[in-house]
């Protein structure tokens, strides 16, 4: 029996995770769930699940949402609530589906309870990686991998050594917007923006895919988890999103871990790893396939990439207000507030004014995430 926290139970990789729970009668126990505003969902999910501590995000919403919840279940609210149900629970594993850096002080409570982490969010290694994979480290729990290209790159090392590695390389769709030029972007609307041609995810996360911020994060993310250098760490477009990644070899034998794009593959694994358990997953049919298709990566038409290759190698707090001003520009994007090229013009200038501080404590972390977002919305 695997007991499990999630964190952003009713999102996109929320929701996939209770799919894989469903699928595996008897294996799972679900100690905690905590979600952010859809409290219906939210109830539903409760009551199926009957975890012991759950939270939402606000004070009111756990007003609203209590009479719903069957006797017993301790109720939280806010960060703080997010925390409870991450690191005070007898969960062995905390599955981490909230979107953005609101994840961060949890998962660091999770692993100094002695939590493994499945992380599906990235955000939380981008903006303090080095002070996650170090307090993992001290404890001796697992980052393991949900985000679809780490859980390739994952498996691809499985039973290998690090040191021979010659490059990893993520695989890009493109996004929504892949076969635009720049002058076409201007005037996408969010509804377009909205449309993955691969992937159905939450909106944050399809944004950044079409501005190929999300690869940045990825990289990021990747240099984190695997301790790799970013001159070892390549992109690639891949339009199929079939070969979720790849890594070469010192001997140059590539190993790379294809399958149809279903999240709920890369959510297995991480809980059930190193084991394979059975899944719903359709078969991927090569033959049907047919053809898979690659191109150079353009960091022209897609600066923001560039941009997170350089926060990375700089370090410290940069890839933090990368990250922070990122947030903020995406969320007044999706208002209709700014134009989907604002994006990278907001990321660009708060990065412009930033003073990047080398080796930030948490409370360091905070200030920079804060003082990016602050920037990001005064543009
Ligand atoms: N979706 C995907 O296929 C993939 C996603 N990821 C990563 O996984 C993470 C989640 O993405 P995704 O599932 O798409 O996002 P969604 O927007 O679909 O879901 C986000 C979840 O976080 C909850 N949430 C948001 N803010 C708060 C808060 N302040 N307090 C508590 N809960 C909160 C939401 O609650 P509510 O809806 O109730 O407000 C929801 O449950 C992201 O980091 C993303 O980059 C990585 C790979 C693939
Ligand atoms: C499914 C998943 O892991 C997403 O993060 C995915 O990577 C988005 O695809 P692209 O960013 O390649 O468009
Ligand atoms: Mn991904």
């Amino acid at each position: 029996m695997k007991k499990i926290a999630l964190i952003g139970s009713t999102g996109s990789i929320g929701t996939q995770t209770l799919d894989v729970v469903r699928q595996h009668p008897g294996q799972f126990e679900v100690e905690g769930l905590a979600a952010g505003g859809n409290i219906e969902l939210f109830a539903e999910q409760v009551n199926r699940f009957r975890p012991k501590k759950a939270s939402v995000a606000t004070k009111e919403l756990a007003e609203r949402v209590r009479p719903q919840l069957p006797q017993g279940v301790e109720l939280y609210y806010g960060e703080q609530g997010l925390i409870e149900v991450a690191a005070g629970t007898e969960a062995d594993t905390v599955v981490t589906a909230i979107v953005g850096s609101a994840g961060l002080p949890a998962t660091i409570a999770a692993i100094e309870a002695g939590k493994h982490i499945a992380l599906a969010n990235k955000e939380t290694l981008v903006t303090a990686g080095h002070l996650v994979t170090k307090a993992a480290k001290r404890k001796g729990v697992a980052l393991l991998p949900v985000d679809s290209e780490h859980s390739a790159i994952f498996q691809c090392l499985n039973g290998e050594r690090i040191e021979e590695v010659r490059q990893i390389t993520l695989t890009a769709s493109g996004g929504s917007f892949r076969d635009l030029t720049r002058e076409q972007l201007q005037n996408v609307t969010v509804e377009d923006a909205l449309k993955h041609p691969n992937w159905s995810m939450g909106a944050k996360v399809t944004i950044d895919s079409a501005t190929m911020v999300n690869k940045g994060l990825e990289v990021i993310e990747a240099h984190w988890l695997f301790g790799l250098p970013y001159e070892q760490i390549g992109v690639l477009l891949h339009p199929e999103s079939i070969i979720h990644s790849f890594v070469e070899y010192r001997d140059g034998s590539v190993i790379a871990q294809l399958g149809t794009p279903d999240m709920r593959v890369p959510i297995q694994y991480a809980l059930s790893y190193p084991r394979r358990w059975p899944s719903e997953a359709k078969s991927l049919s090569l033959a049907e396939v047919g053809k898979l298709h690659f191109r150079e990566m353009d960091y022209t038409r897609f600066p923001c990439l560039r941009l997170a290759f350089e926060c990375g190698k700089i370090g410290g707090t940069a890839t933090c207000v990368y990250n922070a001003a990122n947030e903020v520009a995406v969320a007044r994007f999706l208002k209709g507030n700014i134009s989907f090229l604002q994006i990278e013009t907001i990321i660009e200038t708060v990065l412009s004014k930033h003073d990047v501080q080398e080796k930030p404590d948490l409370e360091g972390i905070r200030f920079a995430d804060r003082w990016a977002r602050n920037m990001a919305e005064s543009l």
